[in-house]
């Protein structure tokens, strides 16, 4: 790296290069003055050897960055772009000063928020006020990226206008990774006005398109609990509930109780895990495919357990040869012939008088063919005994802002007398739209498996 000239205001003067422990590890960083802004660059590994580094144009957002605003997604930004560099292993964020409120600055655009309350949108609030859309100029950041060696990059950004403004001042954008971030419930009107107006592109799982100056890649790996399941075999459960608990209402109608990023999280656990299990009564109210459709990624085997062999021969799992299935029931159900190649029948061991089945039976017949993850995924009853018989390493239950009243009921088990006795592990929480997904990590090894570790209880 070459120290340039001290006093031109035109030229870059790194001021200074140092070492940063951060969340997300240590970061080489170094203070960049051009045109009188100090700007800052955080480094890992060694961008300038890698072929297309993967590189993060971050806007100062005091509000969003040090405050905690969720009014914008800036905060979740810069730390989803930090963690995605850390675990590339090489990377560059650029922080770039002066592009407070897209160029206006912080009192504009605090001034602009008060427009937005009256209802204004982000857009119509900085014209109101006689301000561009977008007053950032990325000159610092190619000047930068030139002098840290790294011509051509990977862009972090859902912005096709950064990737232009890079390519006109002679930067290869070989590449743009939408980082996934979630929208909140405070900010998803500033992020549908972005889409709707500002061409931004949508989130992770909804759409991939063509963009900007360079292709477009949405980034598959959202959370990294994901690989965690790629990589260990758990036996993790999903499941979606009304804030009253319910999965479905009275006559079981379960369309729909969570959103859509909701079901995007159930697509990346199904792409994620060997094996996907229902119980019939799941395959007799929702006929669900079981497949993955919303990200990229493999079938899983599909299960259904049913001891009664009551699903109907026309379900999807027993028409669809889109993934095998693994049908088990009881030795004394009747089971109809002339069924597709991809049905693998199986008698479960007797369930004894009451006919209940034994998860760990199923479990142990589910494990003889598949040696990954299983994604037990419906319904209430079936994720319960699960649960209750203290097979599963980790519990991810979505809790959408609707009551229902009175319905099919979702997790139930015997539970405890005394509050002090209640269930409480280590947690993570997620924010899907409107919906709240707790992730309970309820086993030592699924524990063991975490980097970093959940907040402890
Ligand atoms: N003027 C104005 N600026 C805003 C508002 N909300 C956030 N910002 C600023 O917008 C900048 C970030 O730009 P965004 O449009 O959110 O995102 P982007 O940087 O273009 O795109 P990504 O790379 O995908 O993050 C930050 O400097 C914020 O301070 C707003 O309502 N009005
Ligand atoms: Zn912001």
């Amino acid at each position: 790296m070459k120290q340039t000239d001290q006093d031109h205001t035109h030229t870059l003067v790194l001021e200074s290069r140092t070492s940063l422990p951060t969340d997300h590890g240590v970061f080489t960083t170094c203070a960049y003055t051009y045109q009188g802004v100090t700007h800052v660059a955080m480094l890992m590994g060694e961008p300038q050897r890698a072929e297309a580094p993967i590189v993060r144009l971050h806007s100062e957002c005091l509000t969003g960055d040090a405050l905690g605003s969720h009014r914008c997604d800036c905060g979740d930004q810069l730390d989803a772009a930090l963690a995605a560099i850390a675990a590339a292993g090489t990377g560059i964020l650029l922080y770039l000063r002066g592009h407070e409120g897209r160029g206006i600055g912080l009192a504009a655009k605090l001034r602009a928020y008060a427009l937005q309350d009256q209802g204004m949108d982000t857009v119509d609030a900085n014209r109101a006020l006689g301000l561009p859309d977008d007053a950032r100029d990325y000159t610092a950041a190619a000047e930068m990226l030139r002098d840290l060696d790294c011509t051509t990059v990977r862009l972090l950004s859902s912005n096709p206008a950064k990737a232009e403004a890079l390519t006109q001042l002679g930067i290869t954008v070989a590449d743009r990774v939408v980082l996934p971030v979630l929208d909140r419930p405070e900010n998803s009107h500033y992020l549908q006005t972005k889409r709707a107006r500002m061409r931004h592109d949508p989130l992770a799982g909804e759409a991939g398109r063509e963009g900007g100056a360079a292709a477009l890649t949405v980034q598959e790996d959202t959370f990294p609990v994901y690989s965690t399941l790629a990589e260990h075999p758990e036996v993790v459960a999903q499941m979606a509930q009304s804030a009253d608990g319910f999965i479905a209402a009275r006559g079981g109608d379960a369309e729909f109780v969570s959103g859509e990023a909701d079901r995007t999280h159930l697509h990346h656990l199904r792409a994620a895990v060997d094996a996907v299990l229902v119980g019939a009564g799941t395959v007799c109210a929702d006929d669900p495919q079981l497949t993955v459709r919303a990200v990229h990624g493999q079938n899983p085997l599909r299960v259904v357990v049913d001891p009664h062999a009551r699903i109907p021969v026309d379900s999807r799992v027993l028409q669809s040869p889109d993934a095998p299935t693994l049908w088990l029931v009881s030795a004394e159900a009747e089971v109809p012939s002339g069924l597709g190649g991809h049905v693998e029948t199986v008698r479960l061991p007797d369930g004894g008088s009451a006919g209940l089945v034994d998860p760990a039976a199923v479990l142990a017949v589910v494990r003889e063919r598949v040696s990954g993850s299983v994604l037990v995924e419906g319904g209430g009853k079936t994720v319960s005994s699960f649960l209750s018989a203290g097979l599963l390493d980790r519990l991810f239950l979505t809790v959408a802002p609707v009551l229902i009243g009175d319905g099919v009921p979702g997790i139930r088990f015997e539970g405890s007398p005394m509050m002090a006795e209640a269930l409480r592990t280590p947690f993570r929480r997620y924010t899907f739209g409107e919906d709240i997904c707790t992730e309970f990590v309820l086993s030592d090894a699924a524990k063991d498996h975490d980097s970093p570790p959940p907040s402890a209880q």
